[in-house]
């Protein structure tokens, strides 16, 4: 029954560096903010924020970072596609409440404190209200004493000059969902000598086996070689998709069937490990409905047979605060040094995300964001607070970005979006390398002041992507790389509506979008690149004013003078005004 799956050829490694993933970046980025902003009619995509986080550095986005936590506040009343909607939701009535005060005092901040606690509490609670047990061990500590840490710095806190308490509000409550969640990334550690060895262990269901494909898949982009070891001994099955998914990633499976005992099977798969020079090993167990003496039996003889360089936690995300509390059991149990939080993209609450470090003191090291192998990603505190408090996530954004697009595309896309030549075969490169990013709930997730879309715009966005690919296919080469035919000849609007059963009305409408966006491209872009920053206002009504009727079917609008001015002079604008201006 013993057998090692050896896939037929190994992928190439994945190498990128900081420069070109930064102009692969910034060429997505601004096409992919416009592809969502036109998708959704939804004008949040705040161009003052994107350009202001346009250089992609690591030193430059902290510094604006650090001032958009406090400059930007999220707005209301909006249902967001996010995972934290809810709780991003709950929190902003709490800025809400401090709407024109002077300053934070112990008085004022009881509203908001308990907003923001409840808010904290629902994040996870309203999902399985039958948890009292963990309520009240695992939630409410950890809520009270967050409220208490906020609380104690907003009246301790004098107020930064050009900043309103609302402001400064969030900025606390962001830094403190940062510390709260672990504050620094928490890396995987390698070992020195010898194969790395990764035990997963795990409730049943929670993402074991797919994660174990997906830790590889990362892994290798890393450039490690891996092998996994498929030790579910309990579900047949399991072993069948370990080696199915093994396959996929192009790495080694080591099985041994049903009969063989788990640490047995461990104890032989690393010596192939070693045999094959696999510098990472990643053992697959059973898991459990529930945490068993037998399970935990098991797995401590495995990881005394292994001797694992990490001993990783996956959790469901969708099990709310209780994660924490399972982190803490086996932690006690076995020894984990960090969990992996899986289905990040589900109907979850954050609860999970939010409690599991500062219950267990064990910190999350990866989240799983989907079911595609490349839906694996570090946990960054900092960024996770900045969706919780619907600010997005450039830098996720940016190395998605990086991963789905080739630096020639990018620089070519670059040329064609700077001489306003951006044509239909972009769009549809362009629009399927955002599909490659993931959801579309995902992506926009991650752009600031794009998260707070309603999941019926997110569908419809779904939906007029299927429409603008139709009409698209069903143009000629032709067409597709010189749309100005289809602006000038209705005739051909006509066949193309025809043959890809669409209305004229739609074609027309999809010609114009392309028009628009190559002026809106091209001022973002220019703007991106000089490095100046526009001003909100300006660059808002600027793009207002480049909307025009679909040809054909309604007057032009005669240019503004501002609108004028501001494309004449896009690298001469003023900083944005509020915090942080001179
Ligand atoms: N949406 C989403 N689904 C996920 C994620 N991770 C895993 N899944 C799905 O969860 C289901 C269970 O995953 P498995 O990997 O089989 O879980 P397991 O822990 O190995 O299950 P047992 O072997 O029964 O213990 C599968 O349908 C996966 O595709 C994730 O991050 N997001």
């Amino acid at each position: 029954m013993e057998s090692l799956h050896v896939p037929d050829v190994n992928p190439p490694h994945f190498t990128s560096t900081a420069a070109a993933q930064s102009r692969r970046a910034t060429a997505f980025f601004v096409r992919s903010s416009m592809l969502c902003s036109s998708w959704t009619g939804v004008r949040r995509c705040t161009p003052a924020s994107l350009c202001s986080r346009s250089s992609f550095s690591r030193e430059v986005w902290s510094f604006v970072n650090s001032r958009s936590v406090i400059a930007r506040r999220p707005m209301r009343g909006v249902v967001r596609a996010e995972m934290f909607g809810q709780l991003t939701t709950g929190l902003e009535s709490a800025w809400s409440k401090l709407k024109g005060e002077d300053t934070l005092t112990k008085e004022n901040i009881v509203e908001p404190m308990r907003d923001i606690r409840r808010a904290l509490l629902e994040a996870d609670l309203s999902l399985r209200p039958s948890l009292m047990l963990t309520y009240i061990q695992v939630s409410l500590p950890v809520v009270r004493r967050f409220v208490q840490a906020v609380s104690d710095q907003a009246v301790g806190t004098g107020l930064i000059r050009g900043v309103k308490p609302d402001q400064q509000m969030v900025k606390i409550v962001h830094d403190e969902l940062v510390k709260l969640m672990g504050g620094e990334v928490s890396e995987l550690v390698f070992s020195k000598s010898g194969p790395t060895v990764i035990l997963l262990a795990g409730l049943q269901g929670v993402g074991k086996t797919t994660v174990c494909a997906k830790l590889a898949y990362y892994l290798k982009k890393l450039g490690k070689s891996c092998m996994l070891i498929a030790g579910d001994v309990y579900r047949p099955a399991a072993i069948d998709q370990l080696v199915i998914l093994g396959q996929q990633v192009k790495v080694p499976v080591y099985a041994a069937g049903t009969d063989v005992k788990p640490a047995e099977i461990a104890r032989k798969g690393l010596e192939e490990a070693k045999k094959q020079n696999i510098d990472v090993v990643i053992m697959d167990t059973a898991g459990r409905l529930q945490i068993d003496k037998t399970m935990m039996d098991e797995l401590k003889e495995v990881k005394r047979v292994l001797n694992p360089t990490e001993v990783l936690l996956v959790v469901d995300a969708m099990t709310g605060q209780e994660a924490a509390a399972l982190v803490t059991t086996f932690n006690l149990e076995i020894g984990i040094t960090g969990a992996i939080l899986t289905k990040l993209d589900g109907d979850s609450r954050g609860g999970a995300a939010l409690s599991v470090k500062e219950v267990s003191g064990k910190p999350i090291k990866l989240v799983g964001r989907g079911e595609r192998l490349e839906d694996l990603e570090p946990f960054y505190p900092d960024r996770m607070a900045g969706r919780i408090l619907g600010m997005g996530d450039v830098l996720s954004f940016v190395e998605k970005a990086s991963e789905v697009m080739r630096q020639e595309d990018a620089e070519e896309l670059q040329k064609k979006i700077m001489s306003a030549k951006f044509d239909f075969n972009d769009f549809l490169k362009q629009t399927r390398a955002v599909a490659r990013m993931g959801s579309m709930t995902r992506v926009i997730g991650m752009i600031p002041g794009m998260g707070k879309v309603t999941p019926a715009q997110v569908r419809e966005a779904e939906k007029s992507l299927i429409v603008m690919e139709a009409i698209i296919e069903a143009m000629t080469p032709e067409e597709r790389e010189l749309p100005e035919l289809l602006a000038e000849s209705p005739t051909r609007r006509k066949r193309v509506a025809q043959d890809s059963g669409k209305t004229e009305q739609q074609v027309s409408q999809l010609v114009a979008q392309l028009f628009q966006m190559r002026v809106k491209m091209k001022n973002l872009m220019g703007m991106m690149q000089g490095g100046s920053i526009p001003a909100l206002s300006n660059l808002q009504d600027a793009l207002k004013a480049d909307e025009k009727a679909p040809p054909g079917t309604a007057r032009r609008k005669r240019r503004s003078p501002s609108r004028k001015q501001f494309v004449e002079s896009t690298s001469s604008r003023p900083s944005p005004r509020g915090f942080g201006s001179k």
